[in-house]
């Protein structure tokens, strides 16, 4: 049976055993502890929501993971290792907050479910639709900066690496949405818009598996970007513990680092590669390397021209395997293509040339393709110009 809805979500074959729960708004979830009020999103592996705990009266983010996957309770204790210290520590300051997990029995099998703080817009989304696919101020890119390093580096000190590091992949804070009513909190994050599912053939939905209508993810019509509450880090499903690192990672193919592109086994030297693509997309307001139809050849031909660094020497068999032409360097170096991208003449330039020079190099001394030879978060907060920036933070 196919099933049909207008609005442009997730998948609805993914709504079948092994995959997404239905929800539905205003379900009770855990016994009626949350009660469901709108979505804020959805990935390869869940659908998340916002739901008011009707015991703290507050709102919180439940991630409802496919029951194919059992990933949620690693990610759950990860991110409770990570935030159970006091909230003023620098960099914890800049992670997503979690408060529980707990499962969930529907027809599609057994959920995990983890539920943390309700965060705002993602980095991507506000440059995206307020800023009309241009940039951030720089004021709030050199701050997104400085949290983002402060947090790596509290990561890092942890044994803990986030594996999934780029702008979608940061929120911006919200203020506090304790004792408003749900009215209020609807106003703030957008009414829920919905969608109903249908059979093709036009008849209603009559699968217990699919939902009767989807819901598109929160707009947050009325967030202000000022005062500025700065941003957290989120989406730990990809992280991992040094000591227990994965085969791979399924970091998005236009950040993912060399190494794993060349199949070696994660460590947390891959945070330290993404960090560097995602200052310059912070910076610039554009991707580093191509993200439209790109392919693992065409972009470490983009790597090898970017950094003008010699592949490791290790890499060079399976490179010849994949690549059919020599890899000369003909495209921008990586300060060259920084100064042409951020002085373009048509986007806001506030950030100085001499700034922009500082960056690429900061950026210069993460992206280098052997692993071990990348500047540490350590090493970048003992940098003078990284010293003098303010991270903001409520
Ligand atoms: N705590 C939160 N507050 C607000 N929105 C959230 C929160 N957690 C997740 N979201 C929203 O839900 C989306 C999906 O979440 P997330 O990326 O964690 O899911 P995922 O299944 O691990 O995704 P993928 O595996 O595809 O990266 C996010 O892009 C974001 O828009």
């Amino acid at each position: 049976m196919t099933y049909v809805c207008d609005l442009d979500v997730e998948p609805l074959h993914r709504y079948a055993p092994g995959g997404y729960h239905p929800v539905q708004l205003e379900d009770h979830l855990k016994n009626s502890r949350y009660t469901v009020l709108q979505k804020l999103g959805w990935g390869g592996h869940s659908t998340v929501w916002a739901a008011k705990d009707e015991i703290n009266k507050s709102y919180v983010a439940i991630k409802i993971v496919t029951s194919e996957s059992h990933e949620s309770t690693r990610e759950f204790e990860i991110l409770q290792a990570l935030t159970s210290t006091p909230s003023g520590v620098v960099g914890s300051r800049h992670l997503m907050q979690t408060f529980g997990h707990f499962t969930l029995e529907g027809p599609n099998g057994t959920h995990e479910c983890v539920v943390s703080e309700c965060l705002g817009p993602s980095v991507a989304d506000i440059v995206e639709n307020r800023f009309d696919g241009q940039r951030l101020p720089g004021r709030l890119t050199k701050s997104i900066m400085k949290g983002v390093v402060e947090s790596l580096d509290y990561m890092h000190n942890r044994k803990v690496v986030h594996g999934d590091l780029h702008i979608r992949n940061l929120a911006f804070t919200l203020p506090s949405m304790t004792g408003l009513s749900e009215a209020e909190f609807l106003s703030y994050v957008g009414q829920p818009e919905i969608g109903p599912v249908k059979q093709a053939n036009g008849k209603e939905c009559s699968s217990t598996s699919i939902p009767t209508y989807l819901v598109a993810p929160a707009s947050f019509p009325n967030f202000p970007l000022f005062p500025f509450r700065g941003v957290k880090i989120g989406d730990f499903g990809e992280s991992f513990i040094t000591t227990e690192p994965p085969s791979t990672l399924r970091t998005p193919l236009c950040v993912r680092p060399p190494e794993i592109i060349f199949g070696e086994t994660p460590t947390h030297l891959v945070d330290l590669w993404s960090l560097g693509c995602l200052i310059f997309e912070l910076v610039v307001g554009q991707p580093l390397f191509d993200s439209i139809l790109t392919t693992p050849r065409i972009l470490v031909k983009q790597m090898l021209e970017t950094t003008r660094d010699e592949l490791p020497v290790r890499w060079q068999n399976s490179w010849q395997s994949i690549s059919e032409d020599s890899a000369e360097s003909n495209g921008p170096a990586l300060q060259e293509w920084l100064d042409e991208m951020y002085f373009d003449g048509e986007r806001r330039e506030d950030l100085s040339k001499s700034e922009i020079r500082i960056i690429g190099d900061l950026i210069g001394k993460l992206l280098r393709l052997e692993p071990t030879r990348r500047m540490t978060t350590a090493e970048l907060l003992r940098d003078p110009w990284i010293q003098g920036l303010a991270a903001e933070s409520t």
